[in-house]
Formats: C-alpha cells, structure tokens, sequence
C-alpha cells in the first residue's frame, strides 16, 4: 500500500445534550458508531464541548509556559517510571519534550508538581491543568462506559473504571524549520487504557490504517483524538484495533499537545472475561500485570518486536 492516505478519521459528536442519559436512542447510536470506528480504525475524532474555551485557550498558555522553563528546573519533575516524568533531549527524537503528570485530575498532585517546578506557586497552571483533567476524564470514564456496555460487559463496569489512574503529559514538538519533513515522535501503539489527545493549531499526528496508509489528522479547537491501547484491546480479546500513530514535523511553528491516558493500576491483573472469549473468538492474550508488559515494551527484545503484546503475552 501507499505511504499516504487522504481519507480521515471517523468524526464523532459528542456535544449533543441527550448525551448525559445513557439508553436513549442518541447513546445507543454513539454506542454502536465507537465500536465501529474503533474495531476498524482504533480511533475516532471527537467533537466534545463540556471543557470551556477559557480552560482550552489557558492549557496552551500553561504548556507554553512550562516548557520555556530552564532545562535544570524542568529536570526536577523525575520519575522511576518511564514517559511519567520530563523526557527530552533525545537524539532520535530531538524535536521531541514532554512532561507527564500522574493522578493530573487530582488537585494535591497537581499542586505538588507545580511547588516543584515554582517554588513561589504557580495557581494557574494548577488550577489549569486539574480542571481540565478532570473534565477530560469524564469523558473518558463516558467513552469506556459505551464500550463496556458494546461488549455486554456492564457487570464489570466498576471494576473497570476503578482499576486505572489518570495520567496527563503534555508535548512540545519544535518546528523543524526546514523544507522537509522530520520525525517528532516515532511509530508506536499506546500501552495503556484509553488515550485522549488534544492539540494546537500546528498538524502532525498522523495514524496509521489496517492496509498500511496513514491518516493525517487535521486539528480544529473542538476536537478531540480518542484512541484505545494495547491493554484495552487485551481485555477485550483483541476484539479492537490499536492503532499506530506517529507524529512528523514540518515547518516553523511548535506542535503543542496533551494526552489523558487511562492506565491500569500496578498489580490489576488484566484477563479477558469470559463474555468475549468464545469459538469464534479463542483467547488472544494470556492474564497479564501492566507494569510487567511496560518492563518488557522497554526492553531490547520488546522495542524489536512488530507487536509487543503478543510478543509479551499472545497465546
Ligand atoms: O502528540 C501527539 O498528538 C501524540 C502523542 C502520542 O502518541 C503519545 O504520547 O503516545
Ligand atoms: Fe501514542
């Protein structure tokens, strides 16, 4: 197939007020639209309006803000955990910064981040970065309801939701300010739950399709990206798609973007229920610790393999 595709994403409304009511005929047609484009594409556009224009115009004034900071002050915000932390300065990926904040819809752990960063406190970054968080996993929490539900699976809905955290990291991607295009950040499927990513006005995301084309999301200020990962797929017995995704960079202009990724919880032994494991469908993924799988993903035999999952835990 063509490196390139010209088709798009499929584009979702999520900002219907019916919404609010799960069982109403627009849920249900949600509903079946999410499985759709996640079994074919592993992602969709949406269009979500609960997070107002001040906090989504304030989270880009704050992203700015916080990468301008000096690379020694932006260093403190370490952590054991890989991606959780300040990761920057990478030769293969040098157009490449990003930050993430664990528990990010929690306002202590927001503001502890921030005494780190500002000693002298920063309220409207804290202030800034939780709400929108918080808002944002509403959504999510709204998006893995409709899937759970898809799957006839609502007997585990608590669980589901109660077994991850949020985490929010936040990337800058300098523009390459040369005529070509250069990687911001290589090909690679999420690890996690669910990932929703937002951005700026500045084009680079670009996702990959089952027969290989690639799809490059064109951003408006309404929209949003909501992708499945490797471990959501597992659980449902890779009854989903988990997509590819890249970002390229070309021009002047610097790519801001924000993920909300929905991560298991470590010891959350991910297993496919019963409900989807079948003839038609045998077991795909053995029962699986996420923190394990992540150990793997960044070793050298799980950065070679084609799919880390089933290199991992595929039966
Ligand atoms: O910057 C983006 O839009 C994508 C980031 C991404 O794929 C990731 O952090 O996993
Ligand atoms: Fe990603």
């Amino acid at each position: 197939m063509g490196s390139e595709s010209y088709s798009k994403l499929p584009f979702l409304d999520f900002s219907k007020p019916e919404l609010t009511k799960p069982g109403t005929p627009q849920w249900e047609s949600l509903k079946s639209q999410v499985r759709q484009a996640l079994e074919e594409y592993g992602c969709f556009e949406a269009s979500f309006d609960k997070i107002s224009a001040e906090i989504r115009t304030a989270v880009f004034e704050s992203l700015e803000e916080l990468f301008d900071l000096p690379l020694q002050t932006k260093l403190r915000n370490a952590s054991k955990k890989p991606f959780h932390g300040y990761v920057g300065q990478y030769p293969q990926v040098p157009l490449y910064e990003s930050m993430g904040i664990d528990d990010a819809d929690t306002p202590e752990k927001v503001e502890n981040l921030t005494k780190t960063l500002w000693p002298q406190g920063n309220p409207r970054f804290s202030k800034t970065i939780q709400s929108y968080s918080e808002q944002l996993s509403e959504f999510d929490k709204m998006v893995r309801k409709m899937i759970v539900e898809s799957f006839g699976l609502e007997k585990y809905m608590d669980e589901h939701i109660d077994s991850t955290n949020y985490l929010l990291r936040v990337m800058k991607y300098k523009g390459p300010k040369t005529p070509d295009t250069k990687i911001g950040l290589h090909s690679h499927t999420d690890k996690n739950i669910v990932t929703i990513l937002y951005q700026n006005q500045v084009e680079g995301l670009e996702v990959q399709t089952k027969d290989g084309g690639w799809i490059k999301f064109q951003p408006s200020p309404n929209s949003f990206i909501v992708m499945i990962g490797d471990s959501l797929n597992a659980w449902l017995n890779g009854r989903l798609h988990s997509a590819f995704h890249r970002v390229m960079m070309s021009g002047n202009e610097a790519r801001y973007s924000l993920g909300l990724f929905s991560i298991p919880k470590a010891g959350y032994i991910i297993k496919a229920p019963e409900e989807v494991v079948d003839e038609e469908h045998p077991l795909v993924f053995k029962p699986f610790d996420h923190v394990e799988f992540l150990k793997f993903y960044y070793s050298e035999a799980g950065q070679r393999a084609p799919s880390a999952l089933h290199a991992y835990c595929g039966v």
